[in-house]
């Protein structure tokens, strides 16, 4: 175990966003674009959810750091801090999430 945590890999995101494209991989995606981005985080969902089905651990553990890191490159392009997400989960601690499906309301 490293201690290293998403909100390491939020600041190291925000600081490789800077770079210039040519030597780096996060800074490419900020170049490309939003759109881009959120292409590239689509694949490594689905690349996931490939290694989950497979029962594939070494390969879930793989693509859900590719997943993860991609996923904060797209929040630093919307400039959305980790913090409103982690915010958004501390406040669903409040109640399941059946509780809360079913209190949903219907359009
Ligand atoms: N955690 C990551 C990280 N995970 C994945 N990637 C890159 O994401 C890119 C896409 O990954 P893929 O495996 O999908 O590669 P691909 O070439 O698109 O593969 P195909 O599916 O197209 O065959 C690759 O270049 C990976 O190296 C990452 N790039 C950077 N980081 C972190 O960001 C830091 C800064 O990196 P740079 O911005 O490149 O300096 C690094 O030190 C890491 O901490």
């Amino acid at each position: 175990m490293t201690g290293f945590n998403l909100s390491d890999l939020e600041n190291i995101v925000a600081v490789r966003a800077k770079a210039a494209p040519e030597e780096s991989w996060t800074a490419k995606l900020v170049a490309a674009g939003q759109r881009k981005a959120a292409k590239k985080l689509g694949e490594e969902a689905v690349e996931t959810v490939i290694a989950a089905i497979s029962e594939d651990r070494k390969n879930l553990v793989d693509e859900s750091a590719d997943l993860l890191y991609h996923l904060m490159v797209v929040l630093n392009i919307a400039a959305v801090p980790l913090q409103d997400v982690m915010d958004e989960l501390a406040r669903r601690t409040s109640q399941s999430g059946l509780e809360e499906k079913a209190n949903r309301k219907t359009p």
